[in-house]
């Protein structure tokens, strides 16, 4: 039993433990935690900048990043310690004073800092570029997406990696010990190191190892139900809901009106001249030719990749085309600002691209008040009313993970209209609905249309072009082959493509 007797003495000293751990506790946690803290919200600021620099398109931005992290995290800590802790020590003289404690933060700093960077930026690149799409079609500009809400969702995302930081901070203090620290700035390991010379045992030194256990091990569980807390919001999870009883809820509300006066729409009118665009050598959209008249529905069919989508995107430049132009009311949409044509020509996705971190709500106000400086309330008042137009009063505060897909898409209806645009753009947008949910859909699409509003539809619903468009547009590989009213295109198609197409189709 010897050898138990030993590592019992050198472990297990209990008056080594309770003599270090006044210490530990006043001096020691303290300082662990200040230089873990200081060198995390420094690191995240150095590491923002890094990754805002690093996905920049700008290589004079991109490389002096890249570079930046290759060293800091390619070199040992306690390497850079030493560099910087020693390497700058008069500087840090004449900036701090004689204590080499604020050149440890720095060091550590700059070492997160690298770290935090890439975590930032592949959590910004995993955000959907639908998430951007969105942002951009709502006439946000490219730094108030990012803003508002590409950078706050990536931000999210990461949230556990950066506790893992934080984790990982807490352990690199012990290093900044190399530079000979006074006694009131020892952390925990130099304290437990120190007393341990003292007793000739390692217990001190055990007893640091369970403090930083005491740190980090339930920092990990937190993060986890912050996590989940965020992704779900703070909604109870419902029983799921069957997309009939969504079906039986539509048709009870169909026909009642809400009360409140319905907004009054705006139809704008559009031409589209000899319209070319390509990506790259990919020739997409050729001479599209195209008037739409205000008030009107104009649906564009036609065969996978033709150029359907392509076209739509032009109409509010999220593509910029390569010849000819669009007049909007007769004006050049491309001597406008980009920002203020998307105020005027709304479009609405085929996957949503709802803000995921946004309640329904949310979504609608958002731009009102960022884009268009609405005052809270007044914007409130408005989404409501949108939201209430596409029956989902009762839903306002719910985010959309736990809403249908019809429901989202009803979300992301309303949250065009409520930019109050002259055109909407719709594409495909219940080509990814449960089949029971696109009716609902297609409906409030119907009804908008009867309202007067200028809708261009790229879809696959034919039935919805044979009922609600004034006019119906086939293309095929990049060119409007055929337009003219949808009697006409279902019924009396003129061109074999169109015929061969409608054969697939119908
Ligand atoms: N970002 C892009 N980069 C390069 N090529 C693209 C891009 N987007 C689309 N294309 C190509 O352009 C062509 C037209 O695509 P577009 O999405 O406009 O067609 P579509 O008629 O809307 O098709 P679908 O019904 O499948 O969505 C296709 O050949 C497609 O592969």
């Amino acid at each position: 039993m010897n050898w138990l007797e030993n590592l019992q003495r050198s472990f297990f000293d209990w008056d080594a433990m309770a003599s270090v751990l006044p210490s530990l506790l006043m001096v020691g946690l303290k300082n662990t935690l200040i230089l873990a803290a200081a060198s995390t919200v420094l690191g995240i600021v150095i590491g923002m900048i890094l990754a805002v620099m690093g996905i920049s398109r700008s290589a004079w931005l991109r490389i002096p990043a890249r570079v930046y992290t290759d060293i800091f995290r390619g070199l040992p800590a306690i390497l850079t310690i030493l560099l910087i802790g020693q390497g700058f020590a008069r500087i840090g003289r004449e900036l701090f004073g004689p204590s080499p404690y604020p050149l440890g933060v720095v060091a550590l700093s700059l070492i997160a800092g690298a770290y935090i960077g890439e975590i930032f930026r592949s959590g910004i690149q995993s955000v959907e570029s639908g998430q951007m799409e969105a942002c951009r079609a709502l006439s946000m500009s490219y730094g108030q997406g990012m803003r508002l809400i590409v950078i706050p969702q990536g931000i999210r995302r990461v949230l556990p990696a950066l506790v893992n930081q934080f984790i990982g901070n807490v352990k690199d203090s012990s290093l900044v010990y190399f530079l000979g620290l006074l006694a009131s700035e020892r952390e925990i390991f130099r304290i437990g190191q120190d007393q341990a010379v003292v007793t000739g045992n390692l217990s001190p030194l055990l007893l640091a190892g369970m403090f930083y256990l005491i740190i980090t091990v339930p920092l990990t569980h937190v993060v986890n139900h912050i996590d989940n807390r965020l992704r779900l919001g703070r909604q109870k999870p419902g029983a799921a809901v069957s997309g009939l009883v969504e079906v039986g809820e539509l048709r009870d509300m169909s026909g009642k009106a809400p009360a409140t006066a319905r907004p009054a729409i705006k139809a704008g009118s559009l031409e589209v001249r000899d319209l070319d665009m390509a990506y790259g050598e990919l020739q997409v959209l050729k001479e599209i030719r195209l008037k739409v008249e205000p008030g009107t529905v104009t649906c564009v069919i036609g065969p996978s990749g033709s150029g359907k989508s392509t076209l739509l995107r032009c109409l509010n430049r999220l593509v910029e085309p390569k010849a000819g132009d669009v007049l909007l009311d007769g004006e050049s949409i491309l001597a406008m600002q980009p920002e203020q044509l998307r105020r005027r020509v709304g479009m609405v996705f085929q996957h949503f691209n709802l803000f995921p971190n946004h309640t329904a709500i949310e979504n609608v106000m958002l731009a009102l008040t960022k884009i268009k400086g609405m005052a809270g309330s007044q914007a409130r008042r408005l989404a409501e009313a949108q939201l209430a137009e596409v029956g989902l009063a009762a839903r306002a505060d719910y985010r959309p993970s736990r809403l249908s897909g019809g429901q989202q898409q009803r979300v992301a209806i309303a949250r065009a209209l409520a930019m109050d645009p002259e055109v909407i753009l719709f594409d495909e947008v219940t080509s990814a609905l449960d089949p029971e949910l696109v009716k609902g859909v297609l409906n409030l699409m119907a009804d908008l249309g009867r309202r007067g509003m200028t809708m261009i539809v790229v879809t696959h619903e034919m039935g919805f072009a044979r009922k609600v468009a004034d006019q119906v547009a086939f293309m095929d590989e990049g060119r409007i082959v055929e337009v003219g009213p949808p009697a006409e295109i279902f019924d009396r198609p003129k061109s074999p493509r169109l015929r061969q197409f409608l054969a697939e189709v119908l």
